[in-house]
């Protein structure tokens, strides 16, 4: 079964290209693809699930193929796939708009006029929209507003327990001061609701496509109606204001729905609610898991790097030094260039961005081979951020190796070409707002420094990182 599937799929390939091409030579990448329907989905799953190597599956086929332009043929998630796994052959896929479109296997989850579903001019307008919003100074000085109150709270809090499960008590706050910064929304037990209706809908986008009963997608629709009620309520509940020159109840005119509501294009044209509302739903979405993934690592290396963990607090002492407060503005953010390194070393070092999606619009040539209509394209991104050929001594959490630029073409951490992160500004930014008021008033220590790593849903300490936390005697937080 296994030898026919994949030779059902070549003998296919082949006889539609001879259709096509008249006697041309192409051919796919070297792999395989597995077994019918479940393709070679299982493996991978092994890879991150069961031996904690995710970069093992790549590996493997490296050595069985050898490495030659970097793709291999497929079958995961249901469907016929094309995997790039070196930065050429990377960018050359996340730069060619016009062949390779994202496509979301469940698109409703996500909200199908959500930046992530749309293309070509309709992914222009929004994601203009998006970006403008997020990089309008009053929208960057709001959220350092906004995110600060929350976070310094959340902090005191974890002192005052004196042990805490650091990626339960990361991932909350960073939910709670994304909330606060898009929809001005407090925490609450609809909150608590909401961040399991995202984690079901993550579950419904990674599942095999079978929306029957008790099904991960099944429930994900479910987990995503939920959601889309909450923030419609919240929309139509800012239209009512306006409309009838109500006072609004909570002082939300600073946070980012109302700036996707107000703002207008060169023609005076603003979104849809339905544009709005899928956006906002997707940003959270795309946020705050991310986030919160990059600020657990951020902590996990800083807690056995004493040194590193000692240059940070210097440099941030020094930018609040002579203020009243030890809240940052807007204007402390340049000033704060080894923070930036930690920010940037965390978010390599984790990979939080392991993969993304593509399907290729035509046949497209690379490299002497051919990735077929429709197919899926899988590009890895994670094994090129943690490759020795690129970056030295990989392994090592070292914020210093950004004092020089990485090779071109191997930072792709937040994506390359027309969909690279319309988010990155606004991670960066809560990320050193953390690692602010981290540094500057506790000490921390991890109480299980050897505890494995899991890769699903993010990369995380398999017990999900318990740390001694307390306050530092010299604190004023
Ligand atoms: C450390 C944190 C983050 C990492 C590593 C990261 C990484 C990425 C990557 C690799 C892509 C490219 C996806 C692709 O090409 O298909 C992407 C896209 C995107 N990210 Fe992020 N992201 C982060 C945080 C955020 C945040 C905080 C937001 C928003 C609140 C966000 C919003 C988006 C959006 C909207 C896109 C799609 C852009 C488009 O299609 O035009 N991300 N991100």
């Amino acid at each position: 079964v296994w030898r026919c599937n994949d030779a059902w799929y070549c003998a296919a390939f082949a006889l539609r290209q001879r259709r096509w091409r008249r006697g041309r030579h192409v051919r796919l990448p070297p792999g395989h693809m597995g077994i019918p329907f479940f393709g070679e989905t299982a493996a991978l799953s092994w890879y991150f699930k069961v031996a904690r190597r995710p970069d093992g599956f790549i590996e493997a086929r490296k050595k069985r193929y050898g490495e030659g332009v970097g793709m291999y043929r497929s079958h995961l998630f249901g469907r016929p796939t094309i995997i790039v796994c070196d930065p050429a052959a990377n960018k050359f896929v996340l730069q060619s708009h016009d062949n390779f479109w994202l496509r979301w296997p469940a698109r409703d989850l996500l909200g199908l006029s959500s930046m992530f579903n749309v293309e070509g001019s309709m992914h222009r307008r929004i994601r203009g929209y998006v970006v403008a919003t997020f990089s309008k100074p009053r929208s960057r000085r709001n959220i350092a507003r906004m995110a600060q109150p929350c976070v310094v709270e959340a902090l005191r809090s974890w002192a005052d327990k004196g042990t805490i499960i650091a990626a339960k008590e990361i991932r909350k706050v960073m939910f709670e001061s994304t909330l606060e910064i898009f929809i001005s929304m407090k925490a609450s037990p609809l909150t608590e609701k909401m961040d399991k209706w995202f984690v079901g809908v993550l579950g419904g986008l990674t599942a095999l496509p079978l929306d029957l009963p008790g099904t991960a997608l099944n429930h994900g629709r479910k987990c995503r109606r939920r959601l889309h009620a909450v923030f419609e309520k919240e929309l139509q509940k800012r239209k009512n204001n306006v409309k009838w020159g109500l006072a609004a109840e909570e002082d939300y005119d600073d946070d980012l729905m109302s700036g996707l509501m107000e703002m207008e294009d060169e023609q005076g044209e603003k979104l849809s609610d339905e544009e709005v509302l899928d956006n906002i739903v997707s940003l959270v979405f795309g946020g705050y898991e991310s986030i919160s993934s990059a600020v657990l690592w951020a902590a996990y290396h800083l807690a056995k790097s004493p040194v590193i963990l000692a240059k940070l607090r210097n440099e941030n002492a020094a930018v609040s030094e002579g203020k009243s407060s030890n809240f940052l503005t807007l204007d402390d953010i340049p000033k704060m260039k080894y923070t930036a390194k930690v920010v940037e070393e965390a978010i390599r070092l984790a990979n939080i961005a392991p993969m993304v999606h593509r399907v290729a619009y035509r046949d497209v040539e690379y490299g002497g081979y051919t990735i077929p209509q429709g197919w899926q394209v899988v590009v890895w991104l994670r094994a090129m951020h943690i490759d020795a050929k690129y970056y030295q001594d990989p392994l090592i959490f070292n914020p210093d190796r950004w004092n020089e630029p990485p090779m071109a073409g191997t930072n792709q951490l937040f994506g390359a070409g027309n969909r690279t992160c319309a988010g990155n500004m606004l991670a960066r930014l809560q990320i050193t707002i953390m690692l602010h008021h981290l540094s500057l008033g506790y000490e921390w220590e991890l109480l299980n420094p050897d505890a494995g790593v899991k890769y699903i849903p993010q990369p995380m300490p398999v017990d999900g990182a318990p740390m001694a936390f307390h306050r530092l005697s010299t604190s004023t937080q």
